[in-house]
């Protein structure tokens, strides 16, 4: 189920760590679930339908037993484009998702569903591709918790960060401050590595979605110390 308190749980004072599930052991997903489960503050999903993104990825009645399981909430990123975004959002939205993303790529059909997302309770965000200028954000600022930039081509993983990517962060948090927006967090997607994590803090990320930095550490505790003490430092 939803845990509808979403995004007020959160600590604010640290960077935030949001999990994505792509990069766990898809064979042993439980397992690795609870491996991370004392370190996630967040659970990240991506969603592709193989139209918007080079891939499939991730499906409603899976994101309702992961739901079942987690420890922290549950944020979808629908990595799709098209109406069928409304009925997707719904779905997932079911499935037990705490927040559901849509992209600013898909116009009204994104609003639409933000709207239906808020009318059942259920925080919405949205996510912008690295190709898009913010502006295309303006429409859905004032109805999201959450606003996801990639730092990376969508839809695949392993890749390095775009050198334009904190320029993004810091621009986004300056549109967000001037519109009374402060409480809307700044997820930064792909290109999430120990070189990279410190200058997406410092550009205003309050989480970053972690791939193979959480799943392909070799001491888990050390890696989510370094994490922390990093977000305490740059607060
Ligand atoms: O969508 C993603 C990157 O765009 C995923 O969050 C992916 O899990 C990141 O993996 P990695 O950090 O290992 O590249």
């Amino acid at each position: 189920m939803a845990m509808t308190s979403f995004p007020d749980t959160l600590p604010r004072n640290r960077l935030l760590a949001e999990i994505s599930l792509w990069s766990a052991d898809l064979l042993n997903l439980a397992q690795d679930m609870a491996r991370i489960a004392p370190y996630g503050d967040i659970l990240h999903i991506d969603v592709a339908d193989a139209r918007f993104t080079p891939g499939f990825l991730f499906f409603p009645d899976l994101v309702a037993r992961i739901a079942e399981a987690a420890q922290a909430p549950v944020h979808v990123h629908l990595m799709t484009q098209g109406d069928i975004v409304v009925a997707q959002a719904q779905q997932f939205a079911e499935a037990g998702a705490d927040l559901v993303t849509v992209h600013a790529e898909t116009g009204p059909d994104g609003l639409e569903a933000l709207d239906m997302l808020a009318a059942r309770g259920i925080a919405g965000g949205v996510a912008l591709t690295l190709e898009q200028p913010l502006e295309a954000l303006e429409p859905f600022l004032s109805k999201v918790a959450m606003v996801t930039l990639m730092g990376t081509r969508i839809g695949i993983k392993g890749a390095g960060l775009d050198p334009e990517a904190c320029a993004r962060i810091s621009q986004l948090r300056c549109r967000l401050d001037a519109r009374g927006l402060e409480k809307v967090l700044i997820a930064a997607d792909g290109g999430i590595r120990e070189t990279t994590v410190p200058d997406l803090r410092a550009a205003g990320a309050d989480t970053v979605v972690m791939g193979s930095l959480a799943f392909g550490a070799e001491d888990l505790p050390a890696r989510f110390d370094w994490l922390r003490g990093l977000g305490a430092q740059l607060a």
